[in-house]
């Protein structure tokens, strides 16, 4: 079972609940964390278009989890605390979509060959290790529950004010529409209207450029068939 594989269920959910909200409280901030997270945004974005409610600074895919997973493998390798060893993930939310940018983290830099690769690995698919374990029991309950909390605290945060609230979220993006692609996870800070400005990628090395190969045609299919389901 992937994220994928959850599509059938989530996708008619997620289409159901974004048009309740689009009449009810059409300026509510949606932060969307049913899998397939790459796909149930588009889901939300496209069907509060129909509604013509749309608001590309109000919705958020949860990709915090993944964040969380990369500081605290990161910090398993390096001995440091996973607050010391932040990590910026970017891309989507499943697998090969997932892209860990190590090389601008000051513990990850440092992590090479085999380590390095064992470490993407184990960031890109922790949740389906979750998944496999449980053997048909769900997912990874308490850290989605944890990242779920996080990411809406620091939403809140920017709400009221806060300055300088940044986080990766998955949300509409400029940075690959001349790729086909205008959704995208990165850094983005968070203000009163919810998204404020959505940071570049900023520099990659050699294997995260190979990372990004990877990621960008598979997230490409993930939002169009999100965009096709309701279309
Ligand atoms: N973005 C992320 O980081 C993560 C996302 N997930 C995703 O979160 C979702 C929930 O995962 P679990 O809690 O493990 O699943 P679960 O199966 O334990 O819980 C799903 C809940 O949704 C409820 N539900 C079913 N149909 C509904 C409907 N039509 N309207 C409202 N509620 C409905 C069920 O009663 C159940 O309580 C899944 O889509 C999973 O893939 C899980 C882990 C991480
Ligand atoms: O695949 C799943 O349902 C679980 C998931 O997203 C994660 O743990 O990151």
């Amino acid at each position: 079972m992937t994220r994928d594989d959850l599509f059938n269920t989530n996708a008619s959910i997620v289409r159901d609940l974004a048009a309740a909200v689009g009449r009810v409280a059409p300026e509510a901030h949606i932060l969307v964390i049913s899998n397939p997270v790459n796909s149930t945004v588009p889901i939300v974005a496209k069907t509060l278009e129909k509604a013509g409610v749309f608001d590309p600074k109000r919705v958020f895919g949860v990709t915090t989890l993944d964040v969380v997973r990369a500081a605290r493998f990161l910090s398993e390798v390096t001995g440091a605390k996973p607050n010391d060893t932040p990590v910026t993930v970017v891309g989507g939310h499943s697998g090969p979509t997932i892209v860990p940018l190590l090389s601008q983290s000051n513990y990850g830099k440092g992590v090479k060959g085999e380590v390095y690769d064992k470490l993407v690995h184990r960031i890109q698919f922790g949740g389906d290790e979750v998944v496999k374990a449980k053997d048909g029991a769900g997912s990874a309950t308490l850290s989605m529950a944890y990242a779920g909390a996080r990411f809406t605290n620091s939403l809140l945060r920017g709400l009221n004010g806060e300055k300088g609230v940044t986080t990766p979220t998955f949300v509409k993006s400029p940075l690959f529409v001349d790729r086909g692609i205008d959704f995208f996870s990165s850094n983005v800070e968070l203000g009163p209207n919810g998204v404020e400005k959505i940071h570049p990628i900023g520099p990659l090395s050699a294997e995260e450029e190979k990372l990004m190969e990877a990621c960008l045609p598979e997230l490409k299919k993930n939002i169009e068939k999100g965009k096709a389901f309701v279309a």
